[in-house]
């Protein structure tokens, strides 16, 4: 049985699927060693064999019920036009901001994937090393989040020019949105031809909407990226940054799972959505003890609903993570009574 599969479509598990957000990456230290021999995180993404060996390694380690594919969000807007590289510290840098309608202009709609064959390569040879009960996904950035990084040139805690450009350009940003909905659509649908048997969507920078805006800018965007898939029978999961108010909206898109981070409850997410839910402990909770860890996972799973549900963190586990929390967690999930 492929407990992950089963859970997002809401089906009885014998007990919760579990996987971790960035669950390869700098924590592990395989991974670091595999970085190093790669030359940079982009040599990484897009040597087949390698992305391939970093997406196996933390299910070397762990019991974990996914894999993930090793890429990142902002690969695919290369297809686009856009250019960026990765700091030392880790943080995406675009060559150029694209803030303003005349440079959204420009992006170009790829007419197809091919140059992202590499990650279809990946794909390929993770699913030849994958038994069967452990699933695969493929992943994208959701519009809003890409337009995020694409307007402020790189990470931002305000995000002060991407909420100004909804005011200042709102046509302009409402299709730009739709245009990136429609080529990560497509982006996901190549993803999942190649062997990936569920997606992800990350909005991480969700939260910085108010609902208001949310419906109207982003909701057609995500409805067009979604619908794209409909017809494929791959579970379809959009993770939710801060995104407590934003629940609401999540309920009439065409996606199987919601995924939330530690300031959202389980519980409400899924009365709110009717949608299967994935969470959402606090990657903050992996440096307590490891008594501590168990008990705030047991708490977590007492407000997680009885079927339709995906433990996991509720963002992405951080690179200094001590890996006996990472143990206690997955312990805590295993032992589920
Ligand atoms: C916003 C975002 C990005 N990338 C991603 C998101 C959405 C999820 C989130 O909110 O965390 C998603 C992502 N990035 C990466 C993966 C695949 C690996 C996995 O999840 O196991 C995934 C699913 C690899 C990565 N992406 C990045 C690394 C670190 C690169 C390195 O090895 O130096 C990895 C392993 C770099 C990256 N890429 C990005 C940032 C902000 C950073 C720097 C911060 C950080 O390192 O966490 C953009």
């Amino acid at each position: 049985m492929n407990r992950f599969l089963a859970a997002c479509r809401k089906q009885r598990v014998d007990r919760p699927p579990v996987w971790i957000m960035r669950q390869a990456g700098r924590y592990l230290p395989e991974y670091r060693e595999l970085r190093e021999k790669a030359g940079s995180f982009l040599a990484l993404c897009t040597t087949p064999e390698l992305a391939a060996e970093a997406t196996l390694q933390p299910l070397r380690r762990f019991p974990l019920d996914a894999a993930i594919i090793f890429s990142d969000i902002l690969l695919p807007l290369q297809a686009l036009g856009v250019s960026f590289s990765f700091s030392e510290n880790g943080g995406p840098r675009l060559t150029k901001a694209w803030d303003n309608p005349q440079a959204w202009a420009q992006l170009q709609l790829p007419a197809s994937w091919e140059s992202m064959a590499p990650v279809a390569e990946a794909i390929g040879l993770v699913r030849q090393a994958l038994t069967p009960e452990v699933a695969l996904l493929g992943f994208c950035g959701a519009p809003w989040t890409l337009a995020c990084y694409l307007i402020e040139g790189q990470g931002s805690s305000d995000w002060t020019n991407v909420r100004k450009a909804i005011y200042r350009f709102p046509s302009e940003l409402k299709a730009l949105l739709l245009s990136l909905g429609q080529a990560m659509g497509s982006y996901l649908a190549f993803q999942v031809r190649a062997g990936a048997q569920a997606v992800q969507v990350f909005d991480s920078w969700a939260g910085v909407l108010p609902l208001e805006r949310y419906q109207a800018f982003v909701v057609p965007a995500l409805e067009a990226l979604f619908h794209t898939l409909d017809g494929l029978d791959v579970p379809r999961i959009l993770y939710l940054g801060h995104g407590s108010h934003l629940l609401p909206a999540v309920a009439s898109l065409p996606v199987e799972v919601v995924s939330v981070d530690w300031r959202t409850d389980l519980q409400i997410a899924a009365e709110r959505t009717g949608k299967a839910v994935q969470g959402n402990l606090d990657p903050a909770v992996l440096f307590a003890e490891t008594s501590e860890v168990r008990r705030q996972t047991q708490a977590m799973l007492q407000r997680a609903p009885e079927v339709g549900y995906i433990a996991n963190l509720g963002h992405g586990i951080w690179p200094d993570t001590p890996m006996a929390g990472v143990e206690a967690f997955l312990a805590a999930i295993q032992e589920k009574p």
